[in-house]
């Protein structure tokens, strides 16, 4: 009864909340009507009012869930959550079509406080479509391109050769090994910094700083990201662990960012000398330009920021598809015979396999590229974002629409692959040679247009020496039981942004005492061919 009371009072607020939620929805259809000129939005399944489709949305392997809305509605899906609007491009066609010839309106990322408040802002493969972008991947290409990337090749080599002597020691780590051996070419390359501390310290850093993205990048995790404000309220209120976690995140973005960064800047300082890394060769460059102390400031902040993207972006999609390939190799002992009659072939058991006899070791090459096909470190790619309002077939795309490009649904499109879900790398080679006319799975994993990995030669490279000095040295097969029986593995990969698979164990075990030998030496000489990389004097950067 009291509360009846007040029922009159609370008429005319009632009224005048209702009205204004009217005129903002009058305004926001006479918008929309403006700038989608009548023409519809993709086709999908229909929305719920204020929702959107949030119980359409595939959320576990949501490129299955893609696909299969793809084949439904046809190759351009839209889906809105909420007030956000995602359009899912289904095929190769249709993703050339948009994100390679439209690029200069399909590159953008979204954006979210989230960036910020985890740290991952510094990574310029999060940074929107812009100036400020294009400066940072201008930096980093000068040193990715490929004829740049042949010269890290004694680093690649060397470390090629870390994982052969680690897995024959330890072959029960083959991820620990991966991770470390990845980790030191990039750190080698980056930094020009080797040395056992040096590498597992570089590795925690990484690790450190990629659980603010792997946690506080998961879409509707964290309050503050509907509720921008939150993110000043203290991190001592009950209820605030985001802002708790965040000052962690942003701190460790930090150290990674500065911690090596400022390793090299006080050695060149120190001894004067030239580095023969990146960012040794960026910051001599920026020390001989006129520039004044604001663009200074800017450039040593860019150069620390290529470099912390490179462990970013570059550790964990390696790290994904090497781990499936020692899942694809230790399920498929014909592959493994196959591997290894070419090896004999072309490299013979004197020696270990060089980046010179890529062009001869055609089966090596199927294997990596159906790795790359069957095992999908990125399944939707990096969604990209679009800029200005658009019109594609007919449809309106709005500014901010997401688009995830498909990548896994090409990658397994069984018009173009018999049987996707079977690794085969015979699929890729006709008479003897790899086969121009099969889809290749670089062109769709590496992403797409303008923010295409600039890694993907560096990438590419590694993954060459790696595969081809693992396969020629050893065995691989099923993990064992107790009983030594071989556990069968089905394979199976985790969800989100990144994906793996979910177990990888295997045995590894030497094919000889020669190779055993092959591995031994070439283990000892490392250190002198790391050495002799950083002395070497080739390019300085200065172009
Ligand atoms: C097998 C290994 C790799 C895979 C599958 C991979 C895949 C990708 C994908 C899908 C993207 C997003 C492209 C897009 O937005 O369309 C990307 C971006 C990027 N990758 Fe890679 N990558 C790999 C290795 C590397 C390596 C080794 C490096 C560094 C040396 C690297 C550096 C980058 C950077 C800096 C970006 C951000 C580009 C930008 O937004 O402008 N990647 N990569």
């Amino acid at each position: 009864m009291a509360l009846l009371a007040y029922v009159p009072s609370l008429i005319p607020a009632a009224v005048s909340l209702s009205l204004s939620l009217l005129l903002v929805y009058l305004q926001h259809l006479l918008s929309w009507r403006r700038r989608s000129r009548r023409r519809p939005l993709p086709p999908g399944p229909k929305p719920l009012p204020l929702v959107g489709n949030i119980h359409n949305a595939p959320k576990i392997k949501p490129w299955v869930g893609y696909r299969d809305l793809c084949a439904q509605y046809g190759d351009l899906v839209h889906l809105q959550i909420l007030n956000k609007h995602i359009v899912v491009l289904g095929n190769p066609e249709i993703i050339a079509e948009y994100l390679d010839k439209r690029a200069a309106n399909t590159s953008d990322r979204e954006r979210t406080i989230m960036l910020e408040l985890t740290g991952a802002d510094v990574n310029f493969g999060f940074m929107s479509y812009g100036p400020w972008w294009r400066r940072h991947r201008r930096a980093f290409w000068q040193h990715f391109y490929p004829g740049t990337v042949e010269e890290y090749r004694p680093v690649q080599r060397a470390a090629a050769h870390e994982l052969l002597f680690r897995l024959l020691n330890d072959p029960a780590n083959v991820k620990d090994h991966i991770r470390y051996t990845f980790t030191a070419s990039l750190t080698k390359v980056v930094y020009d910094i080797d040395g056992d501390r040096s590498i597992t310290r570089q590795i925690t850093l990484v690790e450190d700083a990629q659980e603010g993205v792997a946690q506080g990048l998961v879409p509707g995790k964290f309050l503050v990201q509907f509720l921008p404000f939150l993110r000043h309220v203290p991190a001592w209120l009950p209820g605030a662990e985001f802002k708790r976690l965040s000052n962690k995140w942003q701190a460790a973005a930090w150290s990674a960012k500065r911690e090596p960064f400022a390793e090299v800047k006080k050695a060149l300082s120190e001894k004067g000398e030239k580095s023969r890394s990146m960012v040794g060769q960026l910051l001599t460059k920026l020390a001989h330009a006129e520039a004044t102390d604001r663009v200074r400031t800017e450039e040593e902040d860019i150069i620390s920021n290529v470099a912390s993207t490179a462990f970013q972006a570059g550790s964990e999609t390696t790290f994904s598809t090497l781990t499936g390939a020692f899942l694809a190799l230790s399920l498929h002992p014909e592959v493994l015979q196959k591997a290894h009659a070419e090896l004999d072939e072309v490299v013979g058991p004197d020696r270990l396999p060089d980046f010179g006899d890529r062009e001869s070791l055609v089966y090596v090459g199927a294997i990596i590229k159906e790795i790359l096909r069957w095992s999908n470190p990125t399944p939707l790619g990096l969604p990209h974002c679009i800029t200005e309002d658009d019109e594609l077939h007919g449809y309106f795309i709005p500014a901010g629409t997401v688009l995830f490009a498909n990548t896994w649904a090409c990658m397994h499109d069984p018009r173009e692959y018999e049987r996707p879900e079977v690794f085969r790398p015979e699929r890729f080679i006709r008479d003897g040679k790899l086969d121009p006319d099969v889809r290749d799975p670089a062109d769709f994993v590496f992403g797409y247009g303008r923010r295409v990995c600039p890694g993907r030669h560096f990438a590419g490279e590694s993954l060459f020496i790696t595969m081809a000095s693992l396969l020629h040295c050893f065995d691989i097969g099923p993990p064992l039981d107790e009983r030594g029986q071989p556990i069968i593995i089905v394979p199976e990969w985790t969800d989100g942004l990144l994906s793996y698979v979910v177990d990888a164990r295997c045995t590894v075990t030497p094919r000889s005492t020669q190779a055993e030998a092959l591995i031994l030496q070439a283990q000892s000489q490392i250190p002198g061919a790391l050495a002799s990389w950083s002395r070497s004097d080739a390019y300085d950067g200065m172009s």
